[in-house]
């Protein structure tokens, strides 16, 4: 293909490297490409909580106007920073191969262990881990603590926290990895839907000869079962980043998956979740019938009590 692939992203280092990877694995399969860097709202507001200044697209809205209008011809997102639905117009063609999905504990101190029970102060500003930490580490103080990685970790090397939970895959990708003290669980810990994989969105006009292309020289199909899956779980419970929601589904043998999915209520009193197993063609399928299980089990109070807090 003669084209050159205009790559959008933002232009934080982690998505940086994201698009670095993505153009690393296009050029493996001889596609040439370059990279265009689009500020977002959600890099330009960073003094207000991503639950207040709303959940849609405030890190993908102004990558879809450059697909629209030809600026770009795909974005590259955090596979776990991108809406279950979709506006209408843009599709996701390919995920790269998972990483790990786990979450760590980031520490410049010795001995930072959440389960030896002493008192603790961690930063993070996601739902999920707040409700999380309540839930399973009830000693651990947490402070909100938004901010790209390199933000987070210069205010913990300030000392406003002692430790951050992070992704396993953002701490590897900005090569954090030797501050890690902690890997956490993941049946208790479980991650956000998509966490670790890196998603390709176009708009539907792309041409089906340059799709077929991008996805041959991007796409891990494996991991696009496990993302189908939670995908289809995160857009049954129509919820995005901004609630305690979350999802993995593992492959199972050749023909398999099994998705866990569930919600935590905020004040970490309460974990409903669900596991389903079936055939890996069946991941949407399947992930959508953990959903509704955990809206008939609860979750739909819970999301509505969740929406009257906020
Ligand atoms: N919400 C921010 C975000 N989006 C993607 C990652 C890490 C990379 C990934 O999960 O793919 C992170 C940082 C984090 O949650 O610690």
């Amino acid at each position: 293909m003669e084209r050159v692939i205009k790559i959008g992203t933002r232009g934080s280092k982690l998505a940086l490297w994201q698009a670095d990877y993505v153009a690393d694995l296009l050029q493996q399969k001889g596609l040439q490409s370059e990279i265009v860097i689009i500020e977002t709202k959600g890099d330009k507001i960073l003094d207000r909580s991503l639950s207040k200044i709303g959940s849609k697209g405030v890190f993908t809205e102004e990558l879809e106007d450059q697909l629209r209008t030809g600026g770009i011809d795909i974005a590259v997102h955090s596979a776990k920073d991108m809406q279950a639905t979709l506006p209408e117009g843009f599709k996701i063609i390919a995920f790269t191969e998972r990483e790990l999905v786990n979450d760590v504990i980031v520490s410049l101190k010795d001995g930072i262990d959440l389960n030896n029970g002493k008192e603790v102060v961690l930063g993070t500003s996601s739902v999920r881990r707040v409700a999380m930490l309540k839930h399973y580490y009830p000693h651990v103080k947490v402070v909100d603590m938004r901010g790209n990685l390199q933000t987070r970790m210069r205010k913990l090397e300030e000392g406003q926290c002692d430790a951050l939970v992070l992704a396993y895959a953002g701490v590897h990708r900005m090569h954090y990895e030797e501050h890690i003290t902690q890997h956490l669980p993941l049946d208790q810990f479980t991650p956000a839907a998509g966490q670790g994989s890196v998603a390709i969105e176009v708009s539907e006009n792309l041409d089906e000869a340059v799709i077929k292309e991008i996805r041959n020289a991007v796409n891990d199909k494996d991991t696009e079962y496990r993302l189908l899956a939670e995908r289809s779980f995160l857009h049954t419970l129509q919820g995005g980043c901004s609630i305690p929601a979350f999802a993995l589904a593992n492959l199972e043998g050749s023909e398999n998956i099994s998705i866990t999915g569930g919600l935590v209520r905020l004040d970490g009193s309460e974990v409903i979740k669900k596991t389903l197993n079936g055939s890996k063609e069946d991941a949407e399928r399947l992930g959508d019938e953990v959903a509704q299980w955990i809206l008939d089990n609860g979750g739909k109070e819970l999301l509505a009590e969740i929406k009257q807090q906020k």
